[in-house]
């Protein structure tokens, strides 16, 4: 099952008195049933924080937003679970060291009461590419790549609609990230997930995301679809100067 996303006026503010900070002033977007919406921008412009209000890691934002047409604040914790599932930028932090793959998958599956775990978890598990003995080891013995399956194996096995995907390879070796980009592409094809994916690499954007979202200082400067990075067609400046740098970069890379 495939979901929309809306987003509207979500706004955050940390600490309290005269050192409180807007962080999100007011951000506002729609990511269709089945897209990838990307999320780019400079270090601390906000997007992280956008993921984190979504899935309610974060909950003292203001504001809408809606998943499947459902408010996400009115929704119980099982069925936002399995509505929406987060993976994390960094594979090593984000699974426990002393828990094999079989309990990190086991878990969801018993808080929600699903039968068939094991089933499941093997499935899971061909789903990303690994072997199903994998089940029976911890993280330190898999690779950072085989970790990040793993993760995304975890965020798959509640059958979610909606992925929020935070970076999910920029802590990986350049030669694993285009592996586990490519595997994500082939999940969203196969499932019809909907993604959101914060990044700070318009490569990246450009092999996955149907459109992104240019984030400066907590707020949206410009949405653009992804054919607008090869011939830098955004029109508000920093939009312009963000891909005109990666373009030159890229050209660099390349000559
Ligand atoms: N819990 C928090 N308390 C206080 N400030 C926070 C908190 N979480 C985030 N911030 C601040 O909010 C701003 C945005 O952070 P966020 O992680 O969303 O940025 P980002 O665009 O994802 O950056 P990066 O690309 O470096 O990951 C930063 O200035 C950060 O310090």
């Amino acid at each position: 099952m495939t979901a929309p996303v809306d987003i509207q006026n979500l706004s955050i503010t940390f600490g309290t008195g005269p050192g409180a900070v807007k962080v999100l002033p007011s951000v506002s977007f729609a990511v269709a049933a089945g897209e990838c919406f990307g999320l780019v921008g400079e270090s601390g412009s906000g997007k992280s924080t956008v993921l984190r209000c979504v899935s309610l890691l974060t909950d003292i934002w203001t504001g809408t937003v809606k998943i499947a047409g459902k408010d996400v604040r009115s929704l119980p914790l099982r069925e936002r679970c399995r509505l929406v599932q987060m993976v994390f930028q960094d594979p090593y932090g984000s699974l426990h060291p002393r828990q094999s793959v079989r309990t990190v998958l086991s878990e969801p599956l018993r808080i929600h009461g699903i039968g068939d775990r094991d089933a499941r978890m093997r499935q899971a598990l061909v789903d990303v590419g690994l072997p199903v003995d994998f089940l029976d080891r911890f993280p330190h013995q898999l690779s950072g790549g085989q970790r990040q399956r793993v993760a995304i194996a975890r965020a798959l096995i509640l059958e979610p609609s909606v992925l929020l995907l935070d970076e999910p390879t920029s802590a990986l070796d350049v030669s694993v990230q285009a592996e586990i980009l490519n595997l994500l592409a082939r999940l969203r094809e196969l499932r019809g997930f909907t993604y959101i994916m914060v990044t700070h690499d318009l490569a990246v954007v450009d092999h996955m995301c149907d459109r992104f979202a240019v984030m400066q200082h907590g707020t949206i400067t410009e949405t653009l679809p992804r054919a607008a990075i090869a011939g830098n067609l955004a029109t508000h400046p920093y939009a312009r100067e963000l891909i005109g740098a990666s373009l030159e970069y890229e050209g660099h890379g390349r000559g």
